[in-house]
């Protein structure tokens, strides 16, 4: 099982916003971190996956089909996706809001499986003590972390996650994305993240893509794509690239001259 997208280009009216992206070989049981500065098309390129828009041209291949051409039913059986913005007011508790994500793609017959799973994502991302709270009642930080609860529920073959932590404390940063990473290598699954946070996706991630201005301007292992100067010209910051004692990339910037 691979994602290969190819010469995908997806515009806006008249507007193009990704330009013959090329992706190659993602493979099941990769995290993979998109990275780029804001406006760059990094929601398009999630979105264009999930079918929420269409492209103009190119492909988008999970295991040799082309989700392009297949029904909104058998794309969402294997991508889930998770937007930016997240919320529902909905009344619902979270354990039947992650049960409701589920059942999307199963038929409405709830089993005991059904509950068994959600109850296992719940506790997999440390939200088992929120399972009875009303989603009106959390803080945005829970509510971001149900959402991913909801995507993750379903076990697809492709995860989609637009800036998973971007309402999280620094714990809950490193806790989600390290849940999540152990999730996704148990199911063999692609988890595909947009990350702002260079240092989380150098920690995180077996392989990084530099998006800019729609164009992919880098793609490799996180050590070679932070240590390009594309990196400062992107982002139009000055960049230190370490090495920490635990092994970890560390990546200090601070705004160029
Ligand atoms: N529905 C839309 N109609 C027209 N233009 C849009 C629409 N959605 C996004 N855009 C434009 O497309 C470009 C890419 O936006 P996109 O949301 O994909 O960027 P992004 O990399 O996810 O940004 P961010 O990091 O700020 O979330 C931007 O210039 C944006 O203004």
């Amino acid at each position: 099982m691979s994602l290969n997208i190819s010469g995908l280009g997806v515009a806006y009216g008249k507007r193009e916003v990704l330009k013959d992206v090329e992706l190659k070989d993602i493979k099941r049981g990769e995290f993979v971190g998109l990275i780029g500065p804001n406006a760059s098309g990094k929601s398009t390129l999630f979105k264009s996956i999930a079918g929420a828009i269409r492209p103009h041209s190119g492909t988008i291949k999970l295991n040799g089909v082309d989700l392009i051409t297949v029904s909104r039913s058998a794309r969402s059986k294997q991508v889930a996706y998770m937007p930016q913005a997240f919320g529902c007011n909905a009344a619902l508790s979270v354990f039947e809001c992650v049960l409701l994500a589920l059942k999307q793609t199963t038929g409405w017959r709830v089993k005991n499986s059904d509950l068994d799973r959600v109850s296992e994502i719940l506790a997999v991302l440390d939200l088992s003590s929120l399972a009875h709270r009303g989603l009106a009642q959390l803080s945005g930080g829970q509510a971001q972390m149900v959402a991913a609860a909801q995507t993750l529920v379903r076990e697809p073959s492709l995860v989609l996650l637009d800036e998973p932590t971007s309402a999280l404390d620094l714990h809950h940063q490193l806790s989600i994305l390290s849940s999540i990473r152990d999730f996704m290598e148990q199911r063999n699954m692609i988890v595909l993240a947009a990350l702002h946070d260079l240092n989380l996706a150098a920690q995180f991630c077996d392989r990084l893509i530099l998006l800019k201005e729609g164009r992919i301007l880098a793609d490799g292992r996180p050590n070679n794509v932070l240590g390009l100067e594309a990196i400062d010209q992107t982002y139009k910051v000055k960049t230190n690239l370490e090495q920490t004692s635990r092994n970890t990339l560390y990546v200090d910037a601070r705004l160029s001259a």
